[in-house]
């Protein structure tokens, strides 16, 4: 099995994706609030490109969440933002969150022809790497970058879930990308590693420094979220 990374979403070529095991990372802050959200209840996430998208979904089913973000901020009538901190909460269990953000529900819609796409964050990185070696299948660590850039937090989260496939797994092999992932993951605690970077200092300067530190926290939950034709759904709890 080979663990390779892509560094944006313009990078993920339809080649790169065909007959693999797809991991889409957005730590800060898509694939966080995804993972957050499944976790506490929510039923299902339909990740979508466009506000309009989202909002003739409401007029079709008045239940569903509107939720994400442009500019980090919430979106003019949608319910809420993408902070994950904000997807705790009881009104979001049992009932589907449509979601769109900048880059993450970007990527996710670019890679859902790959044999099976998993959400992957730091928050979950144990449960995806299990999952990743259960499938068997060549993988994909995809980050979704900002703005189309690289982003350091993306790289750090790929990096993490890399390590936890190769602690399980030491036979695994790793593209040079993936060994960098993975080196500069273990180079030192995550929140240090993300606090000089540009996404970081965007939400910080929006006040969202909380964000941050839960985003941060590896493997608080045992949740393996994956694109089916209902949306993305939890259909594994490790
Ligand atoms: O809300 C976020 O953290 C970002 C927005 S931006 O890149 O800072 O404008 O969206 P995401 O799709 O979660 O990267
Ligand atoms: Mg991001």
């Amino acid at each position: 099995m080979l663990l390779d990374v892509v560094l944006t979403t313009s990078a993920l070529t339809s080649q790169a994706i065909s007959g693999k095991t797809l991991v889409a990372i957005d730590i800060l802050r898509a694939s966080s609030t995804i993972v957050t959200a499944l976790a506490n209840g929510c039923r299902a996430v339909i990740p979508v490109l466009t506000p309009e998208e989202a909002f003739e979904l409401k007029k079709r089913d008045p239940d569903v969440i509107l939720g994400g973000e442009r500019k980090g901020l919430r979106i003019p009538g949608f319910d809420k933002g993408n902070s994950p901190l904000e997807y705790m909460s009881s009104d979001i269990v049992g009932r589907r969150l449509v979601l769109t953000t900048t880059n993450g529900t970007r990527l996710i819609r670019k890679g859902q022809e790959a044999d099976t796409l998993l959400v992957g964050s730091l928050l979950n990185a144990q449960a995806v790497a299990r999952e990743v070696l259960k499938l068997k299948r060549d993988t994909l660590l995809a980050c979704a970058g900002t703005l189309d850039r690289f982003s350091l937090d993306d790289f750090v989260g790929a990096g993490s879930i890399v390590r936890e496939i190769v602690r399980f797994s030491p036979d695994v092999s790793l593209s040079d990308i993936a060994l960098a992932a993975m080196k500069v993951s273990a180079s030192g605690d995550p929140v240090l590693s993300l606090k000089e970077s540009f996404h970081v200092r965007k939400l910080m300067e929006l006040g969202f420094a909380q964000d941050l530190d839960y985003c941060s926290r590896l493997n608080l939950y045992g949740v393996v979220p994956r694109l089916t034709e209902k949306g993305i759904e939890c259909l594994e709890k490790v």
